[in-house]
C-alpha cells in the first residue's frame, strides 16, 4: 500500500521544498504532459533530472506524451525509479517495458478511461505496474471516475492469477472520500494530487489516504 502525491497540484516555483513536504509518502508522483498526448504542458526530461537529485523520496513518473517508445527509457536514466507510459500511445508496448527495466526503472503501463485493459493482460510478465486513469488525463481537480472501479477489479484479478508483485495504481479525483474504494477495489498505489497540496498540512493528509487505505487492505 503506497502514497504517491502528484506534484502537478504543487507550486512549480518551489518543487523542491514542494518534494520535502510529502517525505513522508512512498513515492513523488511526476506528471510529463507534451501537449499533445494531453491538452497540457507541464515538464521534461531536464527537470526530471534535477527533481531525482534533491526528492527525498523515489519518483514516479507518469508519461502523458506521444512517442514513449522513444522517450520513455530516457527518464529512467534521468533517475526516474518508476516510469509509467500510456499505451494508447505506444507502438510497441511490450518492448518499452523491457526496455524500462533494462534501464533500472519499474515499468508501469497507464490505460485512460475509455481504455480496456482486457486486450493489454498478456503483457503483464514484462511489467510492474498497470495505472487505472480514474480522470481523463491531463489536469489535476476533476471529478473521481467511480466507473472506473470493476477495471480496478479486473486489473486486480489478472495481476492475482498472473502472480507476482505487480502494483495497481489509481489516479485522478483520489482523496480522502474516494480511495476507500479504489483499495476495496483492488487499488495499491494511490495518486493523489489536490487533495494533497491542497491541504494545509500535506504530511497529514498523506497519513490520512494511507490510514483509509490500509482499512481495506487485502
Ligand atoms: O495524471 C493526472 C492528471 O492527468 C493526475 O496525476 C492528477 O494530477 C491528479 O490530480 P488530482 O485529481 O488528485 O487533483
Amino acid at each position: 500500500m503506497q502514497i504517491s502525491p502528484s506534484i502537478l497540484s504543487a507550486d512549480f516555483a518551489n518543487l523542491e521544498s514542494e518534494l520535502r513536504r510529502i517525505s513522508n509518502a512512498d513515492w513523488a508522483h511526476v506528471d510529463v504532459m507534451d501537449g499533445h498526448f494531453v491538452p497540457n504542458l507541464t515538464l521534461g526530461l531536464p527537470v526530471v533530472e534535477a527533481l531525482a537529485k534533491v526528492s527525498p523520496i523515489p519518483l514516479d513518473c507518469h508519461l502523458m506524451i506521444e512517442d514513449p517508445d522513444r522517450w520513455a527509457p530516457q527518464y529512467a536514466e534521468a533517475g526516474g525509479s518508476s516510469v509509467t507510459f500510456h499505451v494508447e500511445a505506444a507502438a510497441d508496448p511490450r518492448a518499452i517495458a523491457r526496455d524500462l527495466r533494462a534501464a533500472g526503472a519499474r515499468a508501469g503501463m497507464a490505460v485512460k478511461p475509455r481504455t480496456p485493459f482486457a486486450p493489454y493482460e498478456d503483457l503483464l510478465p514484462d511489467l510492474d505496474m498497470v495505472l487505472v486513469m480514474t480522470v481523463e488525463p491531463g489536469f489535476g481537480g476533476q471529478s473521481f471516475m467511480a466507473d472506473q472501479m470493476p477495471k480496478v477489479a479486473q486489473v486486480r484479478e489478472a495481476v492475482r492469477r498472473h502472480g507476482g508483485e505487480i502494483w495497481v495504481q489509481v489516479d485522478g479525483g483520489v482523496s480522502a472520500s474516494t480511495i476507500e474504494q479504489c483499495a476495496e477495489a483492488g487499488a495499491d498505489v494511490f495518486v493523489a494530487g489536490s487533495a494533497v497540496y491542497g491541504a494545509d498540512d500535506a504530511a497529514a493528509a498523506v497519513d490520512e489516504l494511507r490510514r483509509l487505505a490500509e482499512k481495506h487492505h487485502h
